[in-house]
């Protein structure tokens, strides 16, 4: 049976320090139930002590999620530890995390203090600690760049002190992943009764090493990983959930499994960068926009032959619909034949010839090519299917406290059809309206309303994903009015099936 290794995640309190990314309670109960649905064996909630609005939000996250053990942060200070189990009392499972730094760097200038006093300090920390809670976790702060000998008096004194979790942290994110990963296997062979408790990696990526670190901790026996999603955290960040979770899915060889609901990636990634206003890098890897989107020419050919040239993961095994061809002056005819099927509209050899020419130009100078440009380009081919498109002319609707009721009007080749309907709500009844109109057996598979930012005057944004003759199409549109905007997206998608058909 393979290995199971414990997701920390510590976006609500790591995630949290960076600056400008500070939530309110409510967006923090947001988050920890996006973690919880993620999978996430333990949130990182807080640093109780340090303010009542943070101390307030671990009370307020033990009380909206329960699957997850909930841990709070403190120093080795008694006051800290008792804050963090007052704030813990209403979690199903609380764990207080205590610590303090036991490099030379933090002993000598931090705290003006000695390595035997520290270890003094770590135990009474841990027993304090126990008083409130039976789940303890250690951090030997700044373990990456501490001396392992002395590292591992620390680690057996704080498991013999009762420690169920000692955490090693690169808190500098200054270790070579070889170092990192030598450091773990050194604690395993030196330290009496480490067997009693888990070891788990917390690494910084000062030096964009965090990932990699955090792996190599793993291999050689770490079984937690503390970690955040889209990687954020104090400084350069922390090793990112996504990338550990699917280094594990991907490399199979190292049997080691995590309680992760993978296609929860991409949701959970852009509720924290969307809450926290921290853009997402595009070629962040698994969750940046280009994670998987291709876009030169050979790339996009070997790709729609077959996946495997180049992708070594899934993009539905981490929440996308499909990966993405983006068509730039580097695409091929493949891609640009690929992309007007996807629009519904099927290029013979020879027009696909004379239009990739004219692509090329204007590729050359716009770099943003959109699929109206690209109807341009094919001119006189698809004039005659243009004219033939459906339009919405006219849209009604009654919805509140009566049966929601709809009237739609649609021209198509220039002549006008009006129907009636209702349904459970207005969306519903223009749809079903339009249905009388349009025979064909055309169903929804995904209905997706976002708002483009916030405010009650947004635009909203639908995504339609519309299935016919066992094929889909994807219907777009924007508008204020997200009732039309869905009945719009609703017929750019019908467009695209109908002109497949023909
Ligand atoms: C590695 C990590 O700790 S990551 C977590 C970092 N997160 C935070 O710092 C956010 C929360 N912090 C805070 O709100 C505040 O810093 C508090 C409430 C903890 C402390 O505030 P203050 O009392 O004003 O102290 P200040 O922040 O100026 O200095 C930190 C003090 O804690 C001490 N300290 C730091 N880490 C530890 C530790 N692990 N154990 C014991 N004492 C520690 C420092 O030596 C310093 O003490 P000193 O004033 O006697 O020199
Ligand atoms: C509190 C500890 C785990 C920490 O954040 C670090 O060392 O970076």
């Amino acid at each position: 049976m393979a290995d199971r290794l414990y997701i920390f995640d510590t976006t609500l309190r790591d995630g949290e320090q960076v600056p400008g990314c500070q939530l309110n309670t409510v967006e923090k109960i947001e988050v920890a139930q996006a973690l919880e649905l993620l999978g996430v064996d333990v949130i990182e909630a807080g640093f109780p002590v340090s303010s009542p609005g943070d101390f307030q939000s671990v009370i307020e996250i033990s009380k909206a999620v329960s699957m997850p053990t909930i841990c709070a942060l403190t120093r080795a200070v008694e006051k800290d530890i008792e804050v963090a189990a007052d704030a813990l009392r209403y979690a199903k499972r609380g764990r207080i995390h205590t610590g303090i730094g036991v490099s030379a760097e933090h002993i000598r200038y931090k705290f003006n203090s000695t390595p035997e006093e520290i270890i003094e300090r770590a135990i009474k920390a841990v027993k304090y600690a126990k008083r409130f809670v039976e789940d303890v976790e250690f951090y030997a702060e700044d373990a990456g760049r501490a001396d392992n000998e002395y590292l591992a008096r620390v680690v057996e004194a704080v498991i013999a002190a009762g420690a169920t979790v000692v955490n090693i942290p690169d808190t500098t994110g200054y270790c070579l992943p070889s170092e990192y990963g030598a450091k773990i296997k050194y604690l395993f062979e030196n330290v009496s009764g480490i067997q009693n408790a888990i070891i788990a990696t917390h690494c910084h990526n000062d030096l964009g090493m965090a990932t990699a670190n955090s792996i190599a901790g793993v291999m050689n026996g770490a079984r937690q990983v503390e970690c955040t999603i889209n990687g954020i955290g104090e400084r350069a960040g922390n090793t990112s959930l996504e990338e550990v979770v699917m280094i594990l899915k991907c490399h199979k060889e190292l049997d080691i499994e995590t309680n992760i609901n993978t296609q929860r990636i991409i949701k959970s990634s852009r509720l924290v960068s969307n809450l926290m206003n921290m853009p997402i890098q595009p070629n962040k890897a698994i969750v940046g926009r280009n994670a998987f989107a291709h876009s030169s020419g050979i790339h996009q050919d070997g790709v729609l032959k077959n996946r495997d040239s180049y992708e070594i993961m899934n993009p539905v095994d981490v929440g996308l619909d499909n990966n993405a061809i983006v068509l730039t002056a580097r695409s091929g005819r493949a891609a640009l034949k690929n992309r007007f099927e996807q629009m519904g509209i099927v290029l013979e050899n020879g027009d696909l010839d004379s239009v990739y020419e004219k692509f090329l130009k204007l590729a050359d100078t716009n770099k943003n090519i959109q699929d109206e440009d690209l109807l341009k380009l094919t001119g006189d081919i698809t004039d005659a299917r243009a004219s033939r498109k459906i339009k919405l002319r006219y849209l009604q609707v009654l919805s509140g406290s009566v049966v929601p009721c709809s009237m739609v009007r649609l021209e198509i080749g220039g002549v006008e059809f009006t129907a009636t309907a209702t349904g459970n709500g207005p969306i519903d009844a223009s749809i079903n309206a339009i249905r009388t109109i349009i025979k064909d057996q055309i169903t929804i598979q995904e209905f997706l309303i976002q708002a483009m930012t916030r405010g009650s005057d947004d635009l909203g944004r639908v995504h339609m994903q519309l299935e016919f003759n066992g094929t889909s199409v994807h219907g777009f549109a924007v508008n204020t009015d997200i009732i039309t905007a869905s009945i719009e997206a609703y017929i750019d998608g019908v467009n695209k099936a109908l002109t497949q058909k023909q």
